[in-house]
């Protein structure tokens, strides 16, 4: 795969990961372009089909598998998600950094692939911060909110082990967490600007 080297943004659901991310695409016009991925899970209120997410079916997205058209999928609170191929070469062919915000298992596949990003995991300052901020964030039932706690403390265990990431940012001040964002990414940021002035 060609192109400036992508970046892939992981952590807990709630973490803070598309707050962060949709910040850095703001302020950084024509720098990054997104990788929608497919999911099988249900749009939420002011969802774009094609700018969040593909929405899609099981059956199609399984599809999509078996045909090998995608670099890494998982299940994640009992929906499909995953990155196809053409999501990445669609960002890449417009020579823009590529950002995939995937789950913990997206994260050890696309390992297995020759995609060579930088790895940052968004973290949450505690498990009650999280809680807090995905039972106000209102998109959750029960039943899901329980199941995306399950999985974030897997997640908090997993993103300590050396090697997994390049960068763990701890989400406590939504400033300073962006503050470190940018200078991680500031070398990239600046030869995708030179390239194109
Ligand atoms: N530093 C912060 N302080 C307080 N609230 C925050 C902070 N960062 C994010 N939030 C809020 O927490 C909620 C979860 O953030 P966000 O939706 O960005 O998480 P996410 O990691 O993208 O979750 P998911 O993986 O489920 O998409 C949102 O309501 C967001 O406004
Ligand atoms: N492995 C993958 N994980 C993905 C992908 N797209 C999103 N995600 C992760 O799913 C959870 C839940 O997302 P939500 O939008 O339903 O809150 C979150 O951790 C995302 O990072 C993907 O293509 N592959």
């Amino acid at each position: 795969m060609s192109g400036p080297r992508p970046v892939v943004l992981s952590g807990p659901s709630g973490a803070g990961k598309s707050t962060l991310m949709k910040r850095l695409m703001k302020d950084h016009e024509d720098v990054f372009g997104f990788s929608v991925s497919h999911t099988t899970r249900n749009p939420r209120p002011g969802e774009e089909d094609g700018k969040d997410y593909h929405f899609t079916t099981k059956e199609a997205m399984q599809e999509g598998i078996d045909n090998g058209e995608y670099i890494e999928n998982a299940e994640f609170s009992g929906n499909l998600y995953g990155t196809s191929k053409a999501a990445i070469e669609d960002v890449q062919a417009k020579n823009l950094i590529c950002i995939l915000d995937v789950d913990i298992q997206g994260v050890k596949r696309i390992k297995e692939t020759d995609l060579n990003p930088i790895y940052i995991s968004i973290q949450p300052p505690s498990m009650e911060i999280l809680e807090k901020r995905l039972r106000d964030r209102q998109t959750e039932t029960e039943e899901s909110l329980q199941k995306r706690l399950e999985a974030a403390r897997i997640d908090m265990e997993l993103s300590n082990e050396p090697g997994v990431f390049d960068v763990v940012i701890i989400n406590d001040d939504l400033e300073r967490a962006y503050e470190e964002l940018k200078d991680i990414l500031s070398d990239d940021i600046q030869k995708v600007q030179e390239a194109k002035s």
